[in-house]
């Protein structure tokens, strides 16, 4: 495909998202019906629609529109790209620009629209991260780093970094986390090479891997992943020592490859259905991964960005307050809770751990760590209380 055929069917994949279509299944129904696409090509085109879905608020702008053919134009044009050597009508470029779409467009005026947030979202945005807001809203317009967790139960940092390069897989050392690489060429084939296989590594954001090395482990402990999902914190978790580890989750068919991926990982995790938690507890410690906005991980998920609505958020501050007081008795005395979002609001992190301090006497506060995409990784935050 040429690259104006490229853009041509980013704009109509963008078209569909626009409409409520999931990005994912955009791309995999164009891909679908256009076999004539080449693994280059369908990389390409999801580039373009990422890179849009990150920078909508600007590119709509720049564009004159909030259509796919709005985004592409403002992309091209935030890139210092004339858009009529693309939107040429040729072969299978998009159709030639009109009169309008050749002068329409103006450059993004509000913060929010410069800095992709959406309108309503900029108070919080600005009052949760303060003089950063501007230099963290700018990190959230760019592609998220690759980053691997090394299984150091199985080899070393430098060890995978070596037996990757055999692979023409490029690395280099993340500060962030001590068994993070971040894959800086050869990303793609990752999930293919034998170390994948073997379990020597998995794929894991290094701020997700730096807040699992943040909690203090140690063999024999007792631990329980309340909000396992897929199991990315229990497998980072249970590398770090000799645990009991169980693993728990609202909705457990989100747990079906954690007991495979224990398995390539060399470790044993029983998951525990909702009833089933209190009988095994109390737990030395209790993380709690919850749910959240994803606002730290829209580099990487930018959709959740548009989706996201006031409603949406006030619900996910009640989901969060509640899973801290229904885990809080399932510590052990002088145990530890850890509270983890993937967040950068205030009303997820600093507001939540203020309120489970007012509701739960008996509790403090013993760390907490917030970082950014500015850090490197995603926008993560870890509160660590103590049970007196
Ligand atoms: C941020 S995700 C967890 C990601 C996972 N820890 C990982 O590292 O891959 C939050 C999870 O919380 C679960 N969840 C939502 N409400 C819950 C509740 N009340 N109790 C327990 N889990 C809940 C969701 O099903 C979801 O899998």
């Amino acid at each position: 495909m040429t690259p104006a055929a490229r853009i041509a069917a980013a704009a109509e994949i963008l078209d569909r998202v626009l409409e409520g279509e999931a990005a994912e299944k955009a791309l995999t129904g164009w891909a679908r019906g256009a076999r004539y696409a080449g693994s280059k090509d369908r990389a390409a085109i999801r580039d373009h629609v990422f890179d849009a879905l990150r920078c909508l608020n600007s590119f709509a702008a720049l564009g004159g529109a909030l259509t796919g053919r709005g985004l592409m134009l403002g992309m091209l044009r935030e890139a210092g790209e004339d858009p009529a050597g693309y939107f040429t009508g040729e072969g299978h470029a998009p159709s030639a620009l009109t009169e309008a779409e050749a002068t329409a467009g103006a450059e993004p005026e509000t913060p929010a629209e410069r800095l992709d947030i959406p309108a309503w979202l900029w108070e919080d945005f600005a009052a949760s991260l303060g003089d950063r807001a501007e230099e963290v809203g700018r990190s959230l317009r760019a592609r998220a780093p690759v980053f691997i967790r090394v299984n150091r139960a199985a080899t070393t940092r430098a060890g995978l970094a070596d037996e990757l390069a055999e692979e023409g897989i490029e690395t280099r050392p993340a500060e962030l986390a001590r068994a993070a690489l971040e894959v800086t060429s050869g990303a793609r084939r990752l999930q293919r090479t034998p170390a994948y296989e073997a379990g020597r590594f998995e794929m894991q954001d290094a701020a997700s891997q730096a807040i699992c090395e943040a909690v203090p482990l140690a063999d024999g402990m007792k631990l329980l992943d309340y909000c396992a999902g897929g199991g990315g914190k229990s497998l980072a978790l249970g590398a770090r020592a000799e645990l009991r580890l169980f693993a728990h989750d609202a909705a457990p068919q989100r747990m079906k490859d954690l007991p495979a991926r224990a398995r390539r990982a060399g470790l044993r995790v029983t998951l525990l259905e909702t009833d089933e938690v209190a009988g095994q507890g109390p737990y030395d410690l209790v993380f709690c991964d919850v749910p959240c906005s994803g606002s730290g991980a829209w580099r990487r998920a930018p959709e959740g960005k548009w989706r996201l609505t006031r409603e949406r958020l006030d619900e996910l501050t009640a989901i969060q307050a509640q899973i801290l007081d229904e885990t809080a008795p399932l510590v052990a005395p002088g145990g530890t809770l850890a509270y983890a979002t993937c967040s950068l609001f205030e009303a997820e992190n600093g507001a939540q751990v203020e309120g489970f301090l007012v509701r739960n006497p008996g509790w403090s506060l013993r760390e907490s760590l917030s970082l950014t995409p500015l850090d490197g990784g995603d926008g993560f935050f870890l509160a660590q209380f103590v049970r007196d």
